[in-house]
C-alpha cells in the first residue's frame, strides 16, 4: 500500500488491539523449537515453522513479531524466509513488527530505515524495533521515514533482560535516567497523535518496579508499549498489571516461546495464542 493510503501505525495498532486483544505473537524459530516441531534446523524447516505460525494466528492476534536473528543465522536464504514471513503476515491482514533492534550513526541508520521502513522493500513490515543507545537523535532517519510511510518504531527503553539496568538506569548529566530520557523524547515525536502515536517503546513485563525507579513516565509517551517477557521469561497477568499501572491500555504484550511451544499442531497453536490473548486482555483491559 503506498504512503498516502496507509493510516499511521499507532492508529492501526490501537484498532487491532481493540478488536483482537493486546497480544503480539513472537516468531522466534530457535533451533530447539524447530527440533521439537520435528523440523530440520535449516531453511526448509525455518520456512515451514514461520508460515505455519502465521497461518495459525494470522487474523486472530493484533500483531506478529518475527525475530530477525533466527533468520539471519541461516544466511541469505534465511533472510529470504523472513521476507516471505513478512509478506504472509501482510496477506493475512496482521500487523508485523520486524524485531531487528537496529541502531547506528544517523547516516547508516538511514540505510536501515530504507531496508525496514520503505515502501516496496521486502524487509518492511509495519514497525521496527530500534536501539536508542547511540543517542536518540541517531534514530531520526528512521523516525522520519516511518512517519512518511505510516509505519512505526519500538524504541528500546526498559528491556526485559537483567543486564539492561546498567545502561537504562544510568543517569545523564541532568540527573535523568536514560530510560526516562528515551521515553520523554518518544513523547515529543508522538505529541498530538490520537488515539496513539507511532513511536512506541519496548518495556519488558519482567522489570518489576523499574518504571518508578527510573522515573519513566509511560503514560506521557502517548504511544504503544511493547511488553516482551510474557510466558517463557516468567511474566504473566500479575506482572503486566503491576509494571504498567495506569499506562496499561497502551500495552501490547508479547510472547514467543510461550505460544510457539504449543506447536506444531495448528489447533494447539491457536488455543495457546487465544489463552495468551485472554490473559493479556484481563490484565490490561479489565
Ligand atoms: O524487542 C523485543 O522484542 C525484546 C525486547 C526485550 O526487552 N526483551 C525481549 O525478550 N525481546 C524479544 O522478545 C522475544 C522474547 O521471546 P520469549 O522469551 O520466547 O517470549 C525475543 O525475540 C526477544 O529478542
Amino acid at each position: 500500500m503506498p504512503e498516502a493510503a496507509r493510516a499511521p501505525f499507532g492508529a492501526r495498532l490501537a484498532a487491532a488491539m481493540d478488536d483482537l486483544g493486546p497480544l503480539c505473537v513472537g516468531i522466534d524459530p530457535h533451533s530447539a523449537l524447530l527440533a521439537a516441531w520435528g523440523l530440520g534446523d535449516d531453511v526448509v524447516g525455518l520456512r515451514e515453522f514461520s508460515l505455519r505460525v502465521v497461518d495459525a494466528v494470522g487474523g486472530r492476534v493484533a500483531a506478529v513479531k518475527p525475530q530477525a536473528a533466527f533468520y539471519e543465522r541461516h544466511g541469505s536464504a534465511g533472510v529470504a524466509v523472513l521476507e516471505e514471513t513478512i509478506a504472509a503476515a501482510r496477506a493475512a491482514g496482521t500487523l508485523c513488527i520486524v524485531d531487528a533492534k537496529r541502531g547506528d550513526i544517523g547516516s547508516t541508520m538511514g540505510a536501515y530505515a530504507e531496508a525496514f521502513l520503505r515502501d516496496g522493500s521486502p524487509l518492511a513490515g509495519d514497525a521496527l524495533t530500534v536501539s536508542p543507545y547511540l543517542g536518540f537523535g541517531s534514530l531520526t532517519p528512521a523516525a522520519e521515514l516511518a512517519a512518511q510511510t505510516g509505519r512505526g518504531l519500538f524504541v528500546l527503553c526498559l528491556t526485559s533482560n537483567k543486564e539492561g539496568f546498567e545502561v537504562q538506569h544510568a543517569r545523564t548529566a541532568d540527573g535523568v535516567t536514560l530510560a526516562a530520557s528515551v521515553a520523554a523524547q518518544a513523547a515529543v515525536l508522538n505529541a498530538g497523535a490520537t488515539p496513539l502515536g507511532s513511536v512506541g517503546l519496548v518495556v519488558g513485563a519482567t522489570i518489576g518496579d523499574a518504571v518508578a525507579a527510573t522515573g519513566t513516565d509511560l503514560e506521557a509517551v502517548n504511544g504503544p508499549l511493547l511488553a516482551p517477557g510474557v510466558g517463557a521469561q516468567g511474566a504473566g497477568a500479575t506482572e503486566l498489571a503491576t509494571v504498567f499501572g495506569n499506562a496499561r491500555r497502551q500495552v501490547l504484550a508479547s510472547s514467543s516461546r510461550g505460544v510457539l511451544s504449543a506447536g506444531p499442531d495448528t489447533a494447539a497453536l491457536r488455543a495457546a495464542a487465544e489463552a495468551a490473548v485472554g490473559e493479556a486482555r484481563a490484565a490490561l483491559r479489565g
